[in-house]
């Protein structure tokens, strides 16, 4: 495409190919990357950017419309991949935290957050 970086090779795991192509645009021309631009708007710009798409996406779950709700995730977790980049967290980190929770319960790993 005119005036974009190459989209870094697919890997399997679309939001890893995603990050990588987030972390790809460090540094990049703001004026050809959104998620350039992202970055030299700084961290509360981001996070802002994550609280309106995560409103959209309950307004459009609300509604009850599906395709919109799909397409307004994609938007939620485009811009949280951006605010993870931001603080040098990788999907990696994430997936390690979500894995110590496998099989328990939500309601025990709530009480165990609370001792
Ligand atoms: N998945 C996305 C993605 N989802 C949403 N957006 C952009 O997010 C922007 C949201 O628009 P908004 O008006 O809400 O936000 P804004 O432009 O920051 O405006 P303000 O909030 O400041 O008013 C739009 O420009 C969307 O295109 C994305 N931009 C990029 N990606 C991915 O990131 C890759 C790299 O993109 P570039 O960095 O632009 O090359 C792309 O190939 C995509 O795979």
């Amino acid at each position: 495409m005119p005036g974009k970086s190459p989209m870094v090779p697919k890997g399997g795991d679309p939001l890893k190919d995603l990050y990588a192509t987030i972390l790809a645009r460090k540094g990049a021309d703001p004026e050809t990357s959104h998620t350039a631009r992202l970055f030299s708007r700084g961290t509360a710009k981001i996070a802002q950017k994550v609280g309106e798409e995560a409103v959209e996406a309950v307004i459009e779950a609300m509604r009850g419309d599906r395709d919109k709700l799909a397409s307004e995730s994609a938007d939620l977790l485009y811009h949280l991949l951006v605010l993870w980049a931001d603080a040098g967290l990788t999907p990696d980190d994430i997936y390690a935290v979500l894995a110590t929770r496998q099989g328990i319960s939500g309601i025990e790993e709530k009480k165990n957050r609370k001792a």
